[in-house]
């Protein structure tokens, strides 16, 4: 099951019991076996499901709730909490500092995507202005060494690495020092793939990482792994000292699920600690001194190329999982694929909800430049990416460019015009003539405009968050503006105006909370 059928899943399991006129035990818990066969079919945990549908009961006590209380919104948050809570170990994760070296050992199963996710995770940083430089000690499989040359090389990231070399240990060494005496300061070592049965190779790695004493082990781990994802997980983790997990192809065929696992499997019982936390708030205590040791993911890979590659965050993630959109999300990539003196334009564009043809295809200059649309429309509720989906990127490239040449064909009037009515029969056929192209391609564009035009009308009124202020933007936002850009049947199962407000204050942190501060009156 993908990620996109388990949200789909489990919001449809959440619409039914909205429609119910009461809310019993009955309700309760046909939605929760719905919500469970969904969490099983992504191959999590059975041990995991059944300890989140008790924990959800706990929280939804349908008996002890005072009449008058709202029990659909504590059903839906206490769903949310607890895949929150199944994806979230809570543990502060080691993040590299600039200027400061620091030493980063990828781990993981043959085939897992591991030598990719390295260059991706150094150029993300590259581009947050760290100085990366990668190392390959991966002496088993014969390609590795050309794979990650050739990845670091296009990347312009430094690279060490040997073919004649056999020792990984010797490699990783001599790898980690140069680049130290270059004052690189995020100096990533990529291991050779191995199985949890491969016991002489689990050594070597432990060689490795006890030569190298990284600031952080990273298991990489392959989404659509399953079951099998718990019992890899606690492998590495007791070979290594496991810090964080990235979870790779999260795009296509991958099964949700193993994430949640493979979490449990390097900190087990994390989810039943947190939940008890959530009920009696004394145990706080304890669940900080199991957070000293857990680990949490903190990428997601969603495709092959070197920017498909997302940082992840639980509520959000949780949120655009259950199709509510991750605003932040939004931003930070409007933020990475808009060229910064572009931004503040396109930003103030956006809250006014003026969206022209001129934008667009600026907008499509920038994609065709940096990458995928898709990912960035992805985030905004209710909206699929329909101009790029998934696995057709070369169709949707040249989509693209035909646009842009139908583009070339119009006027300036044309071009900033932000009223439809304006592309009258006869202008479509002159720009058709003057492209090059059928009518009926014309019409599409104007159709994609007017599609895209009405999402980005619904920002209309979005206060602008500075370059760097990201926080800023959950500060800013508010939840009348949020009430408008979410789906109605979305905005109706989370409970309304009132649920909306519960739900972005438990979603968010202090800043969220700051939102909301003075907003009392709101409707
Ligand atoms: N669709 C998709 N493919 C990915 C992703 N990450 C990696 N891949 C592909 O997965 C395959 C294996 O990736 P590698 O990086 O070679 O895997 P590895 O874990 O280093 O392999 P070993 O060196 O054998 O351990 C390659 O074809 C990658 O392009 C992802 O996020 N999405």
């Amino acid at each position: 099951m993908v990620l996109a059928q388990l949200g789909g899943s489990i919001s449809r399991a959440l619409a039914q019991m909205s429609n119910a006129t009461v809310i019993d035990e009955k309700v309760l818990n046909d939605c929760l076996n719905e919500i469970s066969r969904a969490l099983l079919q992504a191959d999590v945990q059975f041990k995991m499901v059944r300890d989140m549908q008790t924990n959800i009961k706990r929280i939804v006590n349908l008996e002890a709730l005072a009449a008058g209380t709202n029990k659909r919104r504590i059903m839906q948050q206490a769903v949310f909490t607890e895949l929150c809570n199944m994806l979230d170990p809570g543990k502060p994760n080691f993040t590299p500092k600039k200027g400061k070296p620091s030493v980063v050992m990828f781990v993981g199963l043959q085939g897992s995507g591991k030598t990719t996710t390295c260059t991706k995770y150094a150029y993300y940083h590259q581009r947050k202005g760290f100085k990366p430089a990668l190392v390959c000690a991966d002496t088993f499989r014969a390609g590795a060494f050309d794979q990650l040359k050739q990845n670091a090389t296009k990347a312009k990231i430094p690279f060490y690495g040997s073919y004649m070399e056999s020792d990984p240990v010797k490699i990783a060494v001599e790898g980690v020092e140069r680049f130290r005496q270059e004052n690189c300061d995020l100096i990533i070592v990529d291991t050779s793939g191995r199985h949890k049965q491969e016991a002489a190779l689990f050594e070597e790695m432990r060689q490795v990482s006890e030569a190298t004493k990284p600031d952080l082990v990273i298991f990489v781990m392959d989404s659509s792994i399953g079951q099998a994802a718990f019992d890899q997980a606690q492998a590495f983790k007791q070979s290594v000292s496991v810090g964080a997990v990235i979870i790779t192809k999260m795009d296509g065929h991958a099964k949700g699920g193993g994430a949640l696992s493979a979490i449990n499997a390097v900190e087990p019982g994390v989810t039943v600690f947190r939940t008890i936390s959530f009920v009696v708030p004394l145990v706080c205590v304890c669940v900080t001194s199991v957070a000293a040791t857990k680990s949490p993911v903190i990428f997601i890979g969603t495709g092959e190329h070197i920017d498909e590659f997302e940082v992840f965050d639980v509520k959000p993630f949780v949120s655009r999982l259950l199709g509510m959109g991750d605003w932040s999300g939004f931003m930070d990539k409007i933020h990475e694929v808009v060229p910064t003196d572009q931004q503040p334009e396109l930003l103030q564009k956006l809250s006014e909800g003026s969206f022209t043809l001129r934008l667009m295809y600026e907008q499509f200059q920038n994609i065709m430049k940096m990458g995928p649309i898709g990912q960035v429309f992805s985030m905004l509720p209710g909206f699929s990416s329909e101009l790029m989906p998934k696995g057709h990127e070369k169709e949707s490239q040249a989509k693209i460019k035909r646009y842009m040449t139908m583009m070339d064909s119009m006027t300036d009037a044309e071009l900033d015009s932000t009223n439809p009515k304006l592309m009258t029969e006869s202008r479509i056929i002159r720009i058709a003539r003057g492209s090059g192209r059928p009518v009926r391609d014309v019409m599409d564009m104007l159709e994609e405009y007017k599609r895209l035009a009405k999402i980005w009308g619904k920002m209309k009124g979005l206060k602008i968050p500075k370059k760097g202020e990201m926080s800023a933007l959950s500060r800013n936002m508010n939840v009348q503006h949020m009430s408008k850009v979410l789906p109605p049947q979305m905005l109706k199962q989370i409970g309304g105006m009132g649920g909306l407000q519960s739900l972005m204050k438990q979603m968010g942190s202090k800043e969220m909370s700051g939102m909301f501060g003075g907003m009392g009156g709101e409707r």
